[in-house]
């Protein structure tokens, strides 16, 4: 049998550090939502028993270090699966780019094989098992719009962002997640207000969306690559509402209602950037 997975992306509309965790991580604050740029994941059962990664990016690992066959490996060894599966990954969004692309993949493997072995496991069970493959799985196996603490494992659910374009554009350089937290002074960071992106959305008020974006790790990645900031000031030049930089960067999104604004940002940036989409949230 075959599954094909969609596998989403995420921006965060807020992100918030709280300070540093005796395990090395931090304690998080973080206002998340999925877009309609997405990986696409085909399962298909074998009878070999082994796990196979199928991708032709460069950039994606096809062993053990593939996010996918890590959550593969979890549900097969924790659930005593004898069957194997071959996991062919369709790559639309870019790697290390701060949009959680490994995380949803692994997350789309973990809800196709429930189905596909038939654990009958919850959403809540699966995303419990997310976070042991990685901070941001647990959020993507849920999808849609949330907020999420701890590390980023515990997620409550949030309604639908008013409708609205995003507008991405990723500089050529990927950036590693872990170098931007070791990088970041947890004396000196300027805290978004989440509780505000919260009340937005819950009031649906586009405006205050685009007046409360805000991403404590923004200034790290910012320091460590300037053209991130180029980015940045051009988005916001070219019209759009608000603009921010996604988790740990380098991709930078920017909102706009207007569908004839979004044409002159997107042409604006494609000028200067090779990888520019211009996408829906997905909603809830
Ligand atoms: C920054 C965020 C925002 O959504 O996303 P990305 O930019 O990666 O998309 C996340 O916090 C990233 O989540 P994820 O990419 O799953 O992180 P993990 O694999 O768990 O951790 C990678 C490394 O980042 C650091 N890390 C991650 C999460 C966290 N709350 N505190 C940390 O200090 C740790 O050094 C860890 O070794
Ligand atoms: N399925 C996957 N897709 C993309 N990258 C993956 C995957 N599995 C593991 N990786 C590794 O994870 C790293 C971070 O990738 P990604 O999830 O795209 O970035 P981010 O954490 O910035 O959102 C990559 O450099 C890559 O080596």
């Amino acid at each position: 049998m075959k599954l094909l997975m969609k596998a989403p992306a995420k921006i965060n509309l807020s992100l918030d550090v709280l300070g540093k965790r005796p395990d090395g991580y931090h304690e998080v604050e973080m206002v998340m939502t999925t877009i309609d740029l997405a990986d696409r994941i085909e399962l298909s059962e074998t009878t070999d028993g082994r796990i196979e990664i199928i991708s032709h990016n460069r950039f994606v690992p096809d062993d053990q270090r593939n996010l996918a066959y890590q959550a593969a490996k979890l549900l097969k060894e924790r659930f005593k699966i004898k069957q194997g599966v071959a996991i062919s990954i369709d790559k639309a969004i870019p790697v290390a780019a701060g949009l959680a692309g490994g995380s949803s993949d692994a997350a789309a493997t973990l809800r196709g094989l429930n189905i596909l072995w038939g654990l009958q496991l919850s959403m809540d069970e699966l995303a419990d098992l997310g976070s042991e493959i990685g901070s941001d799985v647990s959020f993507c196996v849920h999808g849609g719009t949330g907020l999420a603490r701890g590390r980023g494992e515990k997620i409550t659910r949030l309604p639908a962002p008013p409708n609205c374009w995003v507008i991405l554009a990723k500089p050529s350089i990927g950036v590693s997640t872990a170098d931007v937290y070791r990088n970041l002074n947890i004396e000196n960071i300027e805290h978004p207000n989440t509780a505000a992106m919260v009340k937005a959305i819950e009031n649906q008020q586009y405006k205050d969306i685009c007046s409360h974006l805000g991403n404590a790790l923004e200034k790290v990645t910012l320091n460590m690559h300037p053209e991130v900031m180029h980015i940045k000031t051009q988005m916001e030049k070219f019209g759009a509402d608000a603009v921010l930089m996604s988790g740990s960067g380098p991709t930078v999104f920017g909102l706009v209602q207007h569908d004839s604004r979004l044409q002159r940002i997107y042409n604006g940036l494609r000028g200067f950037c090779d990888q520019v989409f211009a996408v829906r949230m997905l909603g809830e």
